[in-house]
């Protein structure tokens, strides 16, 4: 995933003869091979399920499994052929690579932003102790009660800002913005981070800070500018599962463990690394139970 995402991928597809130097040529074919790696465990999953799925013909009344299932279902039941499973397979490639490493490295973050940030880590765990007090299960039904964890996890993606330079997008027709004209199939390159860290919106936006979403009532606040799954028509497809699962992982994570430094003298390095999305450096750290 890392090599997929490099820039100079980015730089290849947007000038496709410049594949045949010799730098860029064997980065590219790096990507082609882990292409095919995931394509294939894609493909290997979808043989597993039509082995064991039970078809609409079989009387399958119950609902799918999974994804893969519920297409595998629906192809049978279409005539036109609209479904295929090459797209399939495609489809399950997009998502394991969208989903996946943008989830875990926001996940990988939070570690570390709290490892920089024990006060903020104290004030986590002083919530979830006042209003979960155990260790049973966090479910989403606590969502709304958890009010520090939902603006930590706010900061955390506001900070990692993990698509800074979102994906490209490029115009149907012409468009008019302001003074600007922007001709018809311009490649754009909507940058979330000028959103993310403009100080106006963000004050001292290169501090961590979860209170900053919080109201003076103690309530989280809704702030229009956090825009880490981007904005209109192709904002993320995962979105509401991205957000299912860092509140699910965050609070049941913290709420058992808490995390320390292996020498706070030295704590790990907040440096990201570019790429489509943002990498972590690789860092060891303890893990205390609490329970
Ligand atoms: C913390 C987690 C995630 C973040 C920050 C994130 C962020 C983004 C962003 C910024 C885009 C680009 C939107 C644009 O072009 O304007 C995007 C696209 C996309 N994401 Fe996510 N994403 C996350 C998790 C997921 C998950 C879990 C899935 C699926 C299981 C997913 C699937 C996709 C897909 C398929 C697209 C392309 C949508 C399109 O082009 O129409 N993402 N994501």
């Amino acid at each position: 995933m890392q090599t997929a995402t490099w820039p100079s991928i980015n730089l290849i597809y947007s000038f496709y003869p410049l594949r045949h130097l010799p730098y860029l040529k064997q980065i590219l074919e790096k990507s082609f091979e882990y292409e095919s790696f995931i394509g294939d465990y894609c493909q290997k999953q979808i043989e597993a399920h039509k082995k064991a799925a039970k078809k609409v013909s079989e009387n399958g009344k119950e609902e799918p499994r999974d994804y893969v299932e519920a297409y595998l279902r629906e192809a049978e039941k279409d005539g036109k052929n609209d479904f295929s499973e090459k797209q399939l397979k495609y489809i399950l490639f997009d998502m394991w690579v969208a989903g996946q490493e943008t989830s875990a490295n926001t996940l990988i973050f939070s570690l570390l932003y709290l490892l920089h940030n024990p006060n903020i880590q104290d004030k986590l765990h002083a919530e979830l102790d006042t209003i979960i007090g155990s260790d049973r299960r966090i479910t989403l039904s606590d969502k709304n009660s958890l009010i520090y964890v939902n603006a930590f996890i706010n900061e955390v993606q506001r900070s990692v800002n993990l698509l800074p330079l979102n994906l490209l997008h490029k115009t149907l027709k012409d468009v008019k913005i302001g003074n600007y004209l922007i001709k018809k199939n311009t490649a754009v390159v909507p940058q979330i981070s000028a959103v993310m860290y403009d100080e106006e919106i963000f004050p001292e936006p290169h501090k961590f800070k979860p209170e900053r979403f919080i109201d003076e009532n103690g309530k989280l606040k809704k702030v229009e500018e956090l825009i880490p799954f981007s904005i209109g028509k192709r904002q993320c497809l995962g979105e509401s599962l991205a957000r299912m699962e860092l509140f699910l992982i965050v609070s049941n994570f913290y709420n058992l463990y808490k995390v320390s430094p292996i020498d706070p003298s030295n704590l790990p390095s907040l440096q990201k690394t570019p790429g489509v999305t943002i990498q972590p450096q690789q860092f060891p750290c303890n893990l205390i139970k609490r329970f």
